[in-house]
């Protein structure tokens, strides 16, 4: 087995010959949480069905722990929660675990512990023996995580895990999701919630219209573009734009004692000193210069606005 848990290459899945995902290859380490993003309709969904072999591709190749997708063995150490998932709402918690458990071959006499480990971890400790007709969304969800987890499985996909929950339940889930990446457990998660992934996740994959556009360390893609708060004095409104071999963007965020504070978009942060003097030379008085600290989602924008032309560019 390689370095990497998943391995796709040019993996395909078209419907009616355009929609789905297309030519997508990436490779996930192990013992990672891997952000996988998009808009709604890049994608996701199509290419972690096709890798977890709910679907058939229509092109290209993948591995999971080296097996080929779609292979008993592959499919044997992965766990699953669907964003849009439906048990059978007149089971309780505990005998959906254990029809799950049972599916998955674990060891009966281990069941009953198992189960009661689980229940407590997602937070249903007193609830497993309660019908899933009077589980709320977020009772709903943490019972499904437990499904994904019933197995102990090495690769576990999470859709939209915390879609349902309250802010308290998020944070446990992103504790859980920690506790199983520290175990050396690889999660391949699909989330729309920026800051939530960013906080737990260093490796993103970005698609949108069915490609790949970028992956990577999200932090190291962060040096697209430099933005910077600049505050000054004395400056006429117009000032930036005589200054376009600098300044790709500049916007006025506010006007305070007489100072007028500006976000700018640079072509580089060795722009930085020719820009203080650029403003210097036309009697313009600069008081701070903070470069901003770009987030996921300024990252997230930055790729998926992107022009067509400049797409499918892989920053592996
Ligand atoms: N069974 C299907 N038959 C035909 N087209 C489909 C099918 N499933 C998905 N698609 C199309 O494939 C594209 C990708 O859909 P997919 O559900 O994979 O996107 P997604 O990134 O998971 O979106 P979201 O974030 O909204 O869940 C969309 O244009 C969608 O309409």
């Amino acid at each position: 087995m390689g370095p990497y848990v998943i391995e796709t290459d040019r993996l395909t899945k078209l419907y009616d010959g355009n929609k789905g995902c297309r030519d997508i290859t990436l490779k996930v380490p192990k013992g990672v949480v891997y952000g996988f993003l998009g808009p709604n309709g890049a994608g996701k969904s199509t290419f972690v069905r096709s890798l977890l072999g709910l679907i058939q591709p229509t092109g290209g190749t993948a591995t999971i722990l080296g097996q080929p997708i779609s292979s008993l063995a592959s499919r044997k150490q992965v766990g699953y929660l669907p964003e849009l998932f439906r048990y059978p709402d007149w089971m309780t918690g505990r005998k959906l675990l254990e029809f799950h458990a049972n599916l998955c071959k674990v060891d009966p006499k281990q069941q009953r512990r198992l189960i009661d480990e689980l229940l407590d971890r997602v937070g249903l400790h007193n609830r497993g023996d309660e019908k899933i007709s009077g589980y709320s969304k977020g009772m709903q969800q943490r019972i499904g995580l437990a499904c994904a987890l019933i197995s102990d499985p090495e690769v576990i996909f999470l859709d939209e895990p915390t879609s349902a929950l309250d802010p308290i339940g998020r944070k446990e889930v992103r504790e859980l999701i920690c506790e199983l990446r520290d175990k050396g457990k690889t999660v391949f998660l699909n989330s729309h919630l920026l800051s939530e992934v960013e906080t737990i996740c260093n490796h993103v994959a970005i698609i949108n219209k069915g490609r790949l556009i970028v992956q990577g360390d999200w932090r190291e893609l962060t040096s697209i573009e430099t933005q910077v708060e600049v505050t000054l004095s004395s400056v006429p409104n117009q000032v930036f734009a005589s200054l376009s071999d600098l300044v790709l963007n500049s916007e006025k965020i506010r006007d305070e004692n007489g100072k007028s504070c500006w976000l700018l978009t640079l072509k580089e942060e060795e722009s930085i000193p020719s820009l203080i003097s650029a403003i210097t030379s036309q009697q313009g008085k600069v008081y701070q210069v903070t470069p901003k600290k770009q987030n996921l989602e300024d990252i997230f924008m930055y790729w998926v606005n992107r022009k067509e032309s400049t797409e499918h560019v892989d920053h592996c």
